[in-house]
């Protein structure tokens, strides 16, 4: 692998570090709380594409199972990935790297500034939505026992905000790709 490529891993697993340890916050009826993970997911995915916005959330998450407490609210460890909101980290690999396959096929091949914003948010919306909770919420029902129907009620607290975590991911990647259209490549 080349070395920008590298630092560029590095670089956004840095940068979901620092919007994990934006204090994240807790809500009454389910153990997962609001955070800005996914939003570090999506810009991953949308701005680096599938395979290196992946391999920036696997270094994440390798950071958090060695013990550093960069997991919200300064967690760390391996325990992480077996609570409740074990599939929701999980999740986030795989988000991303269906963010950067719909960005680039989806905004890279639109003609138009509004057209790529169109593509960038459903690439977000897909990636670091969909396929976040599908793979957080039945192992969130799982753990906790709370039943799968439950467990995708409780979880639609979270759509507003990671909505707008989309579009402020969608913005920022066609803002950029504007000014640096190579990064995604
Ligand atoms: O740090 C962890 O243990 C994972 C927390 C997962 C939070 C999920 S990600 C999708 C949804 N949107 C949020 O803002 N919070 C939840």
């Amino acid at each position: 692998m080349k070395s920008s490529n590298t630092v560029l891993i590095a670089l956004f697993a840095a940068l979901i570090v620092v919007l994990s340890l934006i204090p994240p916050i807790p809500l009454p009826a389910i153990p997962v709380p609001v955070t800005l993970q996914t939003l570090g997911a999506m810009l991953a995915g949308a701005m680096l594409g599938p395979v290196r916005g992946a391999l920036a959330c696997l270094l994440y998450l390798a950071l958090a199972a060695v013990g550093l407490p960069v997991l919200p609210g300064g967690r760390g460890g391996l325990g992480a990935f077996f609570g409740p909101t074990g599939g929701f980290l999980v999740g986030l690999v795989a988000g991303a790297f269906v963010t950067g396959w719909l960005a680039r096929r989806l905004a890279g091949r639109a003609a138009g500034g509004a057209a790529r914003f169109a593509g960038y948010v459903a690439a977000c919306v897909v990636g670091g939505i969909a396929v976040v909770y599908a793979c957080g919420v039945p192992w969130l029902a799982a753990v906790t026992k709370m039943g799968f129907t439950k467990a995708v009620l409780a979880v639609a607290v979270f759509l507003p905000g990671d909505l707008a975590k989309a579009l402020v991911a969608a913005w920022v990647a066609s803002r950029v790709e504007r000014v640096w259209p190579m990064l995604g490549r």
